[in-house]
């Protein structure tokens, strides 16, 4: 089964009403409701698509996405109260806004999450993810992550060689990462 190449996941992306720590686990959509077109993710290099975990053939499609993006290395991440020390440290810190010098893939095995991009002019668009979800986020885009209420997210982590997990936080250095000025000119070609 061909991996479903859709640029919108199961539930459209949208563009977000303010979001705190407090209420972000909730979907923070703005009033009326602002979709975000496939073409506002792509204008920022974000991809989205989807893999069927219910499929036998899905190490197909997982191997197809693994060479599509040339990563070599995956692991798997749990990102629940029980099995994650710290949870409620490490949440915060998914949720701040960061960027990495590497991209950023993820497959959703299992629960519902959000992952917030800065769209074009800053404003900020919320992916919600769910089992089978693949998202890649280009190295140097700012964007944070949060489960929803029932803080029980299972992703699979794709990289190029090593894992490594560094975030740059924009309130701190982000800005000064030269991936930073790569991204900003690619997106702006
Ligand atoms: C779904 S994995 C947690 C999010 C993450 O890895 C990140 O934002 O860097
Ligand atoms: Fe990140």
């Amino acid at each position: 089964m061909d991996v479903l190449w859709l640029f919108h996941i199961e539930e459209m992306a949208y563009f977000m009403a303010n979001a705190t720590r407090e209420n972000c686990q909730d979907e923070c959509r703005l009033s009326p409701n602002r979709d975000a077109a496939e073409e506002d993710l792509k204008k920022i290099g974000v991809e989205c698509t989807k893999v069927d975990f219910d499929d036998a053939n899905v190490q197909e499609d997982l191997d197809r996405l693994i060479k599509k993006y040339d990563m070599n290395f995956h692991d798997e991440v749990h990102i629940c109260r029980e099995t994650m020390p710290n949870f409620d440290e490490k949440l915060n810190i998914f949720f701040e806004e960061h960027l990495h010098d590497d991209a950023e893939l993820r497959v959703i095995k299992h629960g519902v999450g959000y992952f917030d991009v800065r769209g074009k002019n800053e404003q900020w668009i919320r992916i919600p993810v769910r089992r089978g979800d693949f998202v890649f986020l280009p190295a140097g885009i700012y964007h944070r992550f949060t489960t929803d209420r029932s803080e029980d997210v299972v992703a699979l982590r794709l990289f190029r060689n090593n894992p490594k997990w560094t975030a740059f936080n924009r309130s701190e250095d982000g800005d000064k990462q030269p991936i930073r000025e790569q991204y900003l000119k690619d997106v702006s070609a």
